[in-house]
């Protein structure tokens, strides 16, 4: 057997105790629009999630699309503004990111996991009512008088009641749920939820083994660069108190804290654009990127 061949043994053979310990579990992968990145890290993310749903775990993506979301607004001109890293999102807004959400990203997805011989289904929180939303109620503090203001965000939701049987239904049929995190309220009106809130909500309610964030940085990095590889729930308060965490990074981490809080074993936040780097953190002990686990 030539060398080539015998490493190849040995890599199956190193992931078999990862194998045998997520079998059966399931796995939410949050894809950024940072992370969609070109052709290649997109084929690569789609062989990935096959690979995981082929080796009997069951993968659940919710994806981003912001940039996109961005560029079409753009096109439209139509001006839109981020605070603490959340679109400010006016009824037009919603209608355009429910379009390029659910409509563009989330087929293009689907058709790319099936392209790579997986089997897909495209939800978004509105389908048989996975996610209903309410408004979301965000403050902030005046810096000057250190009074709580509250912030109208629009059309911004939040998951108030999750309903995964849709999602159990496709994974029994052996689907993978890619889901665009878009869903209604009470109200029949249309919100747009940041998509780590969404997966990180749903991973809560599925109680997965892990919550991955993929993003276009390493993880998350301290003041000098350097990559953090494990934080709690009162570094990630400290470090956004004194702005280390800061813009889009801001609600992924208050994610992970509330994901693990609901019942998620632990979430990480890693570089999707680096390929293969799902299967790097399941399959190797150390894993990569940050993780977020449950305080003991
Ligand atoms: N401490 C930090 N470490 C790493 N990235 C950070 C940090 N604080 C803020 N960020 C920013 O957060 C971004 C990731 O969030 P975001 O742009 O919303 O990604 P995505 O579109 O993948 O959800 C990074 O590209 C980086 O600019
Ligand atoms: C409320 C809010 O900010 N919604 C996001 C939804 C998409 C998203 O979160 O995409 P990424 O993960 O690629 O950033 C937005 O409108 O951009």
């Amino acid at each position: 057997m030539t060398d080539a061949a015998q490493a190849k043994a040995a890599t199956l053979m190193e992931a078999l105790p990862y194998l045998q310990r997520y079998a059966g579990r399931t796995f939410v992968v949050k894809y950024g629009g940072h992370a969609m990145g070109d052709e290649d890290a997109a084929t690569a993310f789609a062989r990935d999630v096959v690979l995981l749903k082929q080796v009997g775990i069951d993968p659940v993506v919710v994806h981003g699309g912001g940039p996109q979301i961005g560029a079409m607004l753009e096109r439209l001109g139509h001006e839109s503004e981020f605070i603490d890293g959340l679109r400010v999102t006016d009824a037009t807004t919603a209608e355009i990111a429910e379009m390029v959400l659910s409509g563009g990203i989330n087929k293009a997805i689907v058709a790319r996991i099936q392209q790579e011989g997986g089997k897909a289904v495209g939800l978004s929180g509105k389908d048989g009512r996975l996610v209903q939303a309410r408004k979301l109620e965000r403050t902030r503090r005046d810096p000057d008088s250190a009074i709580e203001q509250v912030i109208d965000l629009g059309f911004v939701g939040e998951p108030e009641t999750i309903d995964t049987a849709i999602i159990a239904t496709a994974r029994d049929a052996g689907m993978i749920p890619v889901i665009a995190p878009v869903a209604a309220g009470a109200d029949g009106k249309t919100y747009n939820i940041n998509a780590d809130t969404m997966a990180g909500a749903i991973a809560g309610a599925l109680g997965a083994a892990r919550l991955l964030l993929l993003t276009d940085v390493a993880g998350v990095q301290d003041k000098s660069g350097t990559l953090i590889p494990e934080l709690s729930a009162d570094d990630i308060a400290r470090l956004t108190e004194d702005g280390t965490i800061s813009g889009g990074m801001i609600p992924k981490l208050e994610t992970c804290v509330s994901a693990v809080e609901a019942g998620c074993e632990a979430a990480v936040v890693l570089d999707g654009r680096v390929q293969h780097a799902m299967l790097l953190e399941f399959f190797t002990e150390t894993g990569v990127g940050t993780l977020v686990r449950a305080e003991r």
